[in-house]
């Protein structure tokens, strides 16, 4: 018999917080033991999350990380980047387990420092949670989560990138507007987000840099990274189209085998034969890849579609905190999308 162990969420009355709660309820073996908030502590966790309501009897609390530590074999760490990394080091002891959602340790400090403007107060090295690519997850105690963005574009490009097949790749992604947050501004107001595509940050958003990082891994001599992001009048979901020219012309029996290849028993990425649509993942864990070969310029179109708050956060953080605790990867997530 496998022992329950108990989960705190630190930031809990976010959305990836939320999100996290729906999904450990269908975890056999995580008790939600505390729900932080510094604005509602005190006031029922299902108050704020109605979709919760009769599922999690809990109260959001504030706590120090002390206190979280003493409670809880795994932390998720849900607050903004920038702010977990002043939690993070005290929540890390032998007998705790913490996964960052935040940006805050995905990339080398040196980095971190250069593209978010800001020092890091607690510069160490942690996996970048990535399964498919970092197996080794199941080794560690601290594991930084990846980015929505990344998540996508990082798996559609990763097995040519793992040839070194690729050349150059152009990712245009589109989010729905939870990747944003809880907090309102002029971009999610309604009049302006309704019936509307608004593309921001043309050449300069932060999630180049994972991106790049991540596939430069794979192949070092690899550095042409482009990344273009749009917000969608949808409310979850991320559609990454990635553009991907190859050193040498490829057919699609040739990619397709590749592709099979590279996420065959990789549970979360179905390779299909179509394209892939934000429906057909909402709510799940899946990542769906599909994809054609321009037969003029042998350009290789890749469509990867995901759920953000789930495989772009808090499915992808309960996904490695099963391999860091022992579980099957696949634990508590085997969720079919909301279809339609
Ligand atoms: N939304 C998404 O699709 C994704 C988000 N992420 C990352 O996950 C993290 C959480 O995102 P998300 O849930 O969307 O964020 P939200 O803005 O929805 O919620 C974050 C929560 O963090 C708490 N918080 C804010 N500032 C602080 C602070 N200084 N100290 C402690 N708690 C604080 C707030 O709770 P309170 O005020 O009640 O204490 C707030 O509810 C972020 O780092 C985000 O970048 C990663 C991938 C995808
Ligand atoms: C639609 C939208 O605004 N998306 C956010 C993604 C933020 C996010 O979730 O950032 P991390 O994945 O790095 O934590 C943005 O572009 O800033």
């Amino acid at each position: 018999m496998t022992d329950m162990i108990n989960a705190g969420i630190v930031g809990a009355s976010g959305y990836t917080g939320g999100e996290l709660m729906r999904l450990l309820l269908n975890h056999p073996y995580v008790n939600i033991e505390t729900a932080t908030s510094r604005r509602l502590s005190g006031e029922a966790v299902s108050d704020t999350h109605k979709h919760l309501r009769g599922l999690v009897d809990i109260e959001f609390e504030d706590l120090s990380p002390e206190d979280i530590r003493g409670r809880c074999d795994v932390v998720f760490v849900a607050v903004p980047h920038g702010t977990a990394m002043n939690i993070v080091p005290e929540l890390i002891d032998d007998n705790t387990k913490v996964i960052d959602l935040s940006a805050d340790y995905r990339l080398k400090t040196s980095v971190f420092e250069q593209v978010y403007n800001m020092e890091h107060v607690d510069p160490r090295d942690a996996v970048f949670g990535l399964v498919e690519l970092h197996p080794e997850v199941k080794d560690e105690s601290f594991v930084a989560n990846p980015g929505c963005y990344p998540t996508g574009a990082i798996l559609s490009a990763a097995p040519l990138t793992a040839a070194k097949l690729l050349k150059m790749a152009i990712f245009d992604s589109k989010s729905g507007i939870t990747g944003a947050g809880i907090n309102p501004t002029m971009v999610s107001h309604y009049p302006n987000m309704a019936e509307n595509v608004q593309a921001y940050k043309l050449t300069t958003h932060r999630h180049r840099e994972e991106i790049l990082q991540e596939l430069n891994r794979l192949d070092n001599a690899f550095t042409d990274v482009n990344f273009t992001p749009h917000v969608v009048p949808s409310i979850r979901g991320i559609l990454t189209t990635a553009h991907l020219f190859t050193k040498e012309k490829m057919s699609l029996e040739d990619v397709r085998g590749l592709y099979h290849e590279f996420y065959k028993n990789k549970p979360f990425v179905r390779v299909v034969d179509d394209i892939p649509s934000l429906s057909a993942v909402k709510g799940s864990n899946f990542c769906d890849i599909g994809f054609e070969v321009d037969a003029n310029t042998g350009r290789v179109v890749v469509v990867s579609a995901i759920d953000n708050l789930v495989k772009g956060a808090s499915g992808q953080a309960i996904q490695n905190m099963n391999l860091m605790c022992g579980f099957d990867e696949t634990t508590g997530l085997r969720i079919a999308a909301t279809s339609p």
